[in-house]
C-alpha cells in the first residue's frame, strides 16, 4: 500500500468483479482501493500448500478485517505489521477498501492473512458492509486519545451483529497507546466494555509497534485452530492467550 489513499478519490469499490485470490495483492497497484476485489471469497482451504502472490506457501487462508472510525490508525496498523514501518505525517482517510496479505507460521502451519483495510468514514459503510459477510475476524480499533471513537465501538458492534458471520472472531484495540499525553480512554475502560461484550482487548500503537504481532498472530491462531482442531486437542482459548502474552510481555510488548 503506498501511503495508502494516495488516489483519494479515484474509482469505487462498489463494483467488485474478482476474486481476492486471483492473484492481485492489494496496495501493490498503489490505488488503495479494491475495485477489482471481490467481498466474497471467504475462508481458503487448500489440501496441500497453495502459493500466496508474493511467492510464499501457505497452507490456509483466512480474510480479517480492519474496523472503526476514520482516524483511528487502522492502515497504520496494518503498514506496522506488514512493513514494520509507521506511516507519519499527514493524514490522509482510505478510500473505499484495500488489502494486503501476510503469511505467518503458526504451530507448523503457514496460515495467510488476507486483510482488509476499510474506510471508517460514514460515506464509505455500505461499501464496507458487502465485505463484513465473508471475514472471518474483525479487529475493531477505537483511538485512545479519542473519546467519541471508543464511544462508537458500541454501534460498530451492533454493525457487526448485523453484517458479519454469527462466529466471526471479533477483537477489541485501544490504538495510539503511546499517546500518553493526550490520553482520553483508560486502558480499563477498554477492558470493561470488551468484558461487557466478551471480546479479547488490548492496546497498541502501530507508531511503537506495541502489541500490533499479537494482534494478529491471535487472530490467526484462533482460526487456524478452529479450522485444523485434532479431535483429543483441547480446545484453544483466544482471551486466555491474549492474557498469557500480554502477562509474559509486561504492558510493552512490540
Ligand atoms: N501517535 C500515534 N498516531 C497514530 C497511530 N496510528 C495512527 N496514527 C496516526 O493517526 C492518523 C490516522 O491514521 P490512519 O491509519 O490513516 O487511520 P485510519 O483508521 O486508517 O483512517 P481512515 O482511513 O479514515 O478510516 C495518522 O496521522 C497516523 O499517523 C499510533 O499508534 N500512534
Amino acid at each position: 500500500m503506498s501511503r495508502k489513499k494516495a488516489v483519494k478519490g479515484k474509482g469505487s469499490s462498489k463494483s467488485p468483479k474478482a476474486s481476492p485470490s486471483s492473484g492481485r495483492e492489494g496496495g501493490r497497484t498503489g490505488k488503495g482501493l479494491a475495485a477489482a476485489a471481490s467481498p466474497s471469497s471467504g475462508l481458503v482451504y487448500p489440501s496441500r500448500p497453495s502459493l500466496s502472490n508474493s511467492g510464499e506457501f501457505y497452507d490456509i487462508a483466512f480474510k480479517v478485517m480492519l474496523v472503526g472510525d476514520s482516524g483511528v490508525g487502522k492502515t497504520c496498523l496494518l503498514v506496522r505489521f506488514k512493513d514494520g514501518a509507521f506511516l507519519a505525517g499527514s493524514f490522509i482517510s482510505t478510500v473505499g477498501i484495500d488489502f494486503r496479505n501476510k503469511v505467518m507460521s503458526i504451530d507448523t502451519v503457514k496460515v495467510k492473512l488476507q486483510i482488509w483495510d476499510t474506510a471508517g468514514q460514514e460515506r464509505f459503510r455500505s461499501v464496507t458492509h458487502a465485505y463484513y459477510r465473508d471475514a472471518n475476524a474483525l479487529l475493531l480499533l477505537y483511538d485512545v486519545t479519542n473519546k467519541a471513537s471508543f464511544d462508537n465501538i458500541r454501534a460498530w458492534l451492533t454493525e457487526i451483529h448485523e453484517y458479519a458471520q454469527q462466529d466471526v472472531v471479533v477483537m477489541l484495540l485501544g490504538n495510539k497507546a503511546d499517546s500518553t499525553h493526550d490520553r482520553a480512554v483508560k486502558r480499563e475502560e477498554g477492558e470493561k466494555l470488551a468484558k461487557e461484550f466478551g471480546v479479547p482487548f488490548m492496546e497498541t500503537s502501530a507508531k511503537s509497534g506495541l502489541n500490533v504481532e499479537l494482534a494478529f498472530t491471535a487472530v490467526a491462531k484462533e482460526l487456524k485452530h478452529r479450522t485444523m482442531k485434532e479431535p483429543d486437542e483441547p480446545k484453544f482459548q483466544l482471551k486466555e492467550y491474549v492474557d498469557k502474552e500480554m502477562r509474559t510481555a509486561g504492558c510493552c510488548r512490540s
